[in-house]
């Protein structure tokens, strides 16, 4: 163990005390102040904090009650960024809005490590997309979504069925990364996509 001197252990600042939506505000920006926070907000389950434009996502390891209800998703499409709390729907949203306003293809690079929670985050992105697409198409959220959203939502546990396993680390662990690309019409439905394997993950 290591003895501090009073002199060299100084008081937390009040944005780690009070903790913060964006770590960008931190007032204090080093490894045990991002940490705590993230832990702060963990544990009153705020999940999702914001880095500047990313999004950091603690798992929690359980259902949040209300956290991805079809009203959640109506909330979040109605807002900008940064308007509502950090949230994986916050990020579906602008990158949707996105492609119409930057005239381009957008992505989104999910990573973590094993059990992060990057698949589950995938389909939270898929789901808000395809309802944004349903809506776009005059589609009343109680009418049956068209074939193409539900093949999206729908693939993926036929490709965990395919490429899944349990690991010491997750339950339902990929073993191979996936880069999904989806077309999207003028109009902003979904029109078609696909899969590709890119990684396989041997560990
Ligand atoms: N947002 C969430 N809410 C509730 N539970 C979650 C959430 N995200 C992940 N989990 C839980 O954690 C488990 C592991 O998550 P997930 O499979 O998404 O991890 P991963 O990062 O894709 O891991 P791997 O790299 O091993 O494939 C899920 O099966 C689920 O039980």
């Amino acid at each position: 163990s290591y003895i501090y001197s009073r002199e060299r252990v100084y008081a937390m600042h009040q944005s780690s005390i009070d903790g913060v939506e964006d770590m960008s505000a931190l007032a204090e920006l080093h490894e045990a102040a991002i940490m705590h926070n993230l832990y702060q907000r963990y544990q009153k389950d705020n999940i999702y904090t914001n880095i500047g434009s990313i999004l950091a996502a603690v798992n929690p390891y359980k259902q949040i009650s209300g956290l991805y209800d079809p009203e959640r998703v109506d909330l979040y499409s109605k807002h900008h960024i940064g308007e509502l709390p950090p949230h994986i729907f916050a990020v579906a949203n602008e990158c949707y809005r996105c492609i119409w306003k930057r005239h381009d293809s957008q992505c989104v690079l999910i990573s973590g490590e094993s059990g992060a929670g990057k698949t589950e985050s995938t389909k939270l992105l898929l789901q808000f997309l395809s309802v944004m697409s349903q809506k776009s198409a005059g589609t009343s959220p109680l009418e049956k979504s068209t074939r193409v959203e539900q093949a999206i939502v729908q693939s993926s546990p036929i490709m965990e069925a395919f490429g899944n396993a349990k690991t010491v680390y997750n339950n339902n662990s990929s073993r191979f990364g996936k880069f999904i690309q989806l077309h999207f019409s003028e109009g902003g439905n979904i029109q078609g996509g696909c899969v590709i394997d890119c990684i396989l993950i041997c560990i």
